[in-house]
């Protein structure tokens, strides 16, 4: 049998404290080998006493989940079984991303195909809108479903959403089947915005959770890239926007298709009751982990999920509600999570992503389709940037890079507007220059944007499970959620009419306004969370934001990370002894 360990506790050990059950973490400065031993009852990490009074943290436990998914993940490499059940969910953000994307060429290449008229900016707002609306709808609900009928069912229920979307679009030939159809599709889209990121976050190994997240905003952000490279091939071919809309059927029936196959997150099974499958996915995620740390594992769900109020649904879906709001570091988390997703609406993105081909004609790109590729390739190159950065910089520090970033942005775009002199005639806007560098210069600034956008705000926001203690996981990211797609239905149905009413100066202008003004807000309210435990998220916002403690305890983290990595590759006697 291979030499490994297998497993570690992240508790440290208490260090004088009357009740036993808060700890002191500390820097120690000896080295690994030193300072990790392992003895087969406690399966603690000893630390060296601190020896800075302001490296010295307090760190209460809040539940012993997160003692046990650090015990199961330390040491593990991801196993196939999970890549198969990330990817999978992830199809859920390609939909999102797709859905959301290919509307802009749509509204483009639709022309007079509906009521054998052309669409006026009120009506291409409702088609738009419908979605998010659609989405905003069942993400109020999606989280109590998902804990009622299950993660994988909620996505199964979704891909029928997303098919009965798309068929009644395909055969559209009014706005207001065409509207109908997106409103559908959305419901789909809602539930599959939150349900795959906590979906991927119940299986995922805990220290890799932060990037298995974005995997889905990888796949969300590449479905709106191939959205529009689709609509920009199928621009010019008749109908094309009908096969544009039936394309999306194909991941959709993969998707369905593969969970049919696919269990759903042992946590769901343990709120089920049902412990054998539970340990089964369980042991199919973790290959390398032996029986007994298996049932430990199922033990804590076990005991995590009493600890969930209520003898029925309604009265623990109420008590859920009462404890987000009444427990102050649940409210914090609230006011974090739904925060974020503000500011990721509020500062304009999605009008970008929208109606970049209505902004990009207005500007006199004729070939707008082209540009509008670039802005969502920008958008998945960053957020691949994102992906290697989230863990590793921290999500607070890449979104304190992204958010003054996109204010230049569009404070330029603010200004490149106000010379370039644009007017609207209720369906199509006049530039009094006609193409401009102006233009070139709104083109440029709106791909850096796109960059900063893409790196922090875009992104951090999906990783909103982490804020939530399991008790009121499902609830707290229903409420993000749903501030997303309230924003997002805010920006969609006002853009065009702002464009018109406040000038694009005046509008890339307000949003610049948001954005600066969410500087402050993530300066002063978002701690840094990556490589922290979820007990020790909670801790962390006991009492407040408590920025400066989080960037500590996020620096011991990921040194204790390598010094963990170090101990796998150089096991000391105590740890072989302890196999
Ligand atoms: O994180 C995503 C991503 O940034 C998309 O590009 C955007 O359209 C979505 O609204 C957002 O939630």
């Amino acid at each position: 049998m291979g030499i490994h360990i297998p497993y570690i506790t992240s508790k440290a050990s208490p260090s004088n404290d009357s009740d036993g059950d808060s700890v002191v973490l500390s820097n120690d400065h000896e080295s690994p080998m030193k300072s990790v031993k392992l003895t087969s009852e406690t399966h603690e990490i000893q630390r060296a006493p601190a020896s800075d009074e302001e490296d010295r943290i307090q760190i209460k436990p809040v539940n012993d989940e997160d003692d046990t998914s650090v015990m199961i993940t330390f040491n593990q490499s991801i196993s196939p079984f999970i890549i198969i059940l990330t990817f999978v969910a992830s199809i859920s953000g390609f939909l999102f991303g797709y859905d959301t994307g290919y509307i802009s060429s749509a509204l483009i290449s639709i022309g007079t195909d509906l009521d054998n008229k052309v669409l006026t900016y009120g009506e291409k707002e409702i088609i738009t809108a419908a979605t998010s609306l659609g989405a905003l709808i069942t993400s109020i609900f999606a989280g109590t479903a998902a804990d009622i009928y299950g993660r994988k069912r909620c996505l199964m229920g979704s891909n029928l959403m997303f098919v009965i979307g798309a068929v009644v679009q395909v055969s559209a030939h009014t706005f207001w089947q065409m509207a109908i159809g997106r409103l559908v599709m959305g419901f789909g889209v809602g539930i599959g915005s939150l349900i795959s990121p906590l979906f991927i976050s119940e299986i995922a190994p805990k220290m890799i959770r932060g990037r298995l997240t974005v995997i889905n905003s990888l796949w969300l952000t590449g479905g709106q890239l191939v959205a529009y490279g689709c609509g920009a091939g199928l621009n010019y071919v008749n109908n094309g926007w009908r096969i544009l809309v039936g394309l999306s059927l194909v991941p959709t029936a993969v998707q369905f298709t593969c969970l049919c196959f696919l269990p759903d997150t042992p946590r769901y099974y343990v709120m089920k009751g049902d412990l054998k499958k539970a340990s089964e996915v369980l042991r199919r995620s973790y290959t390398d982990t032996s029986e007994e740390i298996i049932d430990r594992k199922v033990e804590e769900l076990v005991k995590l999920n009493h600890s969930i109020p209520g003898k029925n649904v309604p009265e623990r879906v109420w008590n859920t509600i009462k404890e987000l709001h009444t427990v102050p570091s649940n409210l914090r988390a609230l006011v974090i999570g739904c925060g974020l997703q503000a500011i990721q609406q509020f500062t304009g993105w999605n009008s970008l992503m929208y109606f970049s081909g209505t902004i990009f004609e207005t500007v006199g790109f004729k070939n707008s389709s082209a540009v509008s590729i670039i802005v969502s390739g920008t958008n998945f190159i960053f957020t691949l940037v994102a992906f290697f950065c989230i863990d590793k910089i921290g999500r607070r520090t890449i979104l304190l890079i992204g958010l003054p970033g996109m204010t230049m942005a569009l404070v330029v775009c603010a200004i490149a507007f106000h010379y370039l002199g644009i007017s609207f005639d209720g369906t199509s806007a006049v530039v009094a220059s006609g193409f401009s560098s102006w233009g070139i210069v709104i083109i440029i600034f709106i791909i850096v944007f796109a960059a900063f956008y893409a790196l922090g705000i875009g992104t951090v926001p999906w990783q909103q499970s982490e804020l939530f203690p399991q008790n009121v996981r499902g609830v707290g990211t229903s409420y993000a959620t749903a501030t997303n797609w309230a924003g997002s239905l805010v920006i969609a149905s006002t853009f065009l009419t702002m464009l018109q009413n406040i000038t694009p100066a005046g509008t890339f202008a307000f949003f610049a306004g948001l954005s600066c003004l969410s500087v402050v807000f993530c300066y002063f309210c978002y701690p840094e969370l990556s490589g922290l435990e979820l007990e020790e998220v909670q801790t962390i916002l006991k009492d407040g934001f408590n920025i400066k403690a989080s960037k500590a305890l996020a620096k011991k983290r990921k040194q204790q990370v390598v010094r963990v990595q170090q101990l796998k590759y150089e096991p000391t006697e105590e740890v072989i002894e302890d196999i």
